[in-house]
Formats: structure tokens, sequence, C-alpha cells
């Protein structure tokens, strides 16, 4: 019969085991993380998001746009005015293991700073501040707040698969951003927006003739909404036809990663 001390000796052993597995796992999760191509475009990623209200970004699969770009955008301080950072994705499944994934590169339990909500479940706290989730149920809280006013960041990830649910939040998502954009300007800021689109009044004549669906809320005044549309390479073109877009590509990175630059809807 082993004696106490052995015992004791064992379970210190396991306990330091299992101290070790999880520090070696940690850091493996965090140097992951650094490790993704999009982490050589972090700073100037952020910049384009500071200047532009709609950003399409064009990505291979794997360059770390789901799982980083939200957090680049917490760190860039788009959650300073209380708002938070909305991730949709067209699966459920997607949705759950990547802000489990992301909750464990950040360090903390999933839930607070990173949750998800799907269909009737819903991981999110007072404190989330990135919470990913499906599209139908980013169109769902439409429902109940048409300017989605929780939000300082939406990003539409997967955005090529073209399901029903993301085609129809893209042009919900148009609407909501033009009318909180003309709840504090009064109107869209057209000329910054023509200028950055050498001088193209297409969309905003698109969207004239589209108006009504949301109309701008006079009595209260909602933050600017950012909006990331994220897809893979080659997807872009039905994108092009509901924003006017100017693209530029980001140089230095070992995986490229193209950056189709809009200014406002
Ligand atoms: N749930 C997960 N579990 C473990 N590792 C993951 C998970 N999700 C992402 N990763 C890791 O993070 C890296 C970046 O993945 P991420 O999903 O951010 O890329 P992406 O550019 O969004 O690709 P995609 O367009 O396919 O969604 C992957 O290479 C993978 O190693």
């Amino acid at each position: 019969m082993p004696s106490v001390a052995a015992n004791n000796f064992s379970r210190n052993t396991h306990h330091h085991q299992a101290k070790g597995d999880f520090f070696s796992r940690k850091q493996k999760i965090e140097q992951q993380g650094k490790n993704v191509p999009i982490a050589a475009v972090e700073r100037r990623l952020v910049e384009e998001v500071r200047n532009n209200d709609t950003l399409i970004i064009v990505g291979e699969t794997g360059s770390g746009k789901t799982t980083q770009i939200p957090h680049y955008l917490f760190k860039g301080g788009f959650c300073c005015d209380g708002g938070i950072i909305g991730i949709t994705q067209p699966r459920r499944v997607a949705a759950i293991t990547v802000a489990k994934h992301v909750a464990e590169e950040c360090g903390v339990s999933l839930g607070q700073k990173v949750g998800y909500a799907i269909g009737f479940e819903d991981v999110t706290s007072g404190q989330t501040k990135i919470k990913y989730m499906t599209d139908g149920l980013l169109l769902r809280e439409a429902l109940l707040d048409p300017y989605l006013s929780k939000y300082s960041v939406i990003i539409v990830d997967e955005a090529h698969e073209r399901t029903i649910h993301t085609d129809v939040l893209l042009g919900l998502l148009k609407n909501v951003q033009k009318a909180r954009s003309k709840s504090i300007n009064g109107v869209v800021n057209t000329e910054r927006n023509n200028n950055l689109n050498n001088g193209h009044a297409l969309e905003e004549r698109i969207d004239n003739q589209n108006d009504g669906i949301l109309k701008p809320c006079q009595a209260k005044k909602y933050s600017p909404l950012k909006l990331i549309i994220m897809c893979q390479f080659g997807c872009t073109s039905f994108l092009r036809v509901l924003w006017w877009c100017k693209s530029c590509s980001c140089s230095g990175m070992t995986v490229s990663c193209r950056y189709i630059l809009h200014t406002q809807a």
C-alpha cells in the first residue's frame, strides 16, 4: 500500500504537470494569434477602419480575419464609447467555435469579454465587447432595435457565401449605417464620400431612389456604424454593386490580404 507521502508526491506531480500543460497550451495559442499573416498589417488595418466607415477585406482562408480583426479593433479603441463589436457568421457552429477560440486566445472566460449568440442561446454578458453570432440572429435583433444601437462595429464574415441572411443583412446594414450617419450630421457626408470615390455620385443616386426604408431618427443621435465585410478572393463583384468601391493593396505581407476600401454608404 503506498504511503501518504507517496500519494502526496504523486498528486503534486500531477498538479504541476496539469499547470505546465495549461501554460504551454496558452502560450501556443497566443503565439498562433501572433503568427497569422494579418498580424503584419494590424496597425494599417485599424487605421483604415478609423478613416473609412465601410471596409471590404479580402483575404485568403486562414489569414486570421475572423479571429484577429475583432480583437485588433477592440485594442484600437472601437469599444471605448460603450459600443460592442459584432461579427456575423453564416453557421452556428462557426460562431461558437470561433468565439471559444478567441476567448481562449484573449485569456478570458467565454461570455465575458468575448461571447456568442445563436438561436435562443446567448452566451454574452454586460461585459461582452466582442460578440460572434449568426447573421440570422443579427437580423432578428434589428427587428427590436432598428438602429442596432449597441454596436459600434459590425463585421459580416464569409460574405462570399451569399446566403439569403447575409445578402439581406448587407442591404439592411447599409441602411442602418446611413440612418445613423444622418442622425448626427443631418445629411450623409457626401463630400468626403465623393472625393474618396473619385467623384462617383452613382451610389448616392441609387441610394436616393431606395431611401425611406429606415428613416433617420430626429430625436436621438447615434454614433456612426463601422461596417466591415469580409470575403475570399475573387468574390467582390456583388459588393461593388452594393457599394461603389476603390481598392488598394497592402504591401509587405507574406500572404496577401487585399483591402477594398469604401468611404461611406
Ligand atoms: N476554432 C478554432 N480552433 C483552433 N484554431 C483555430 C480556430 N479558429 C481559427 N483557428 C486558427 O486561427 C487561424 C486563423 O483563422 P481565421 O478563422 O481567423 O482565418 P480567416 O482568414 O478568417 O479564414 P476563413 O476565411 O476561412 O474564415 C487558423 O489558421 C487556425 O489555425
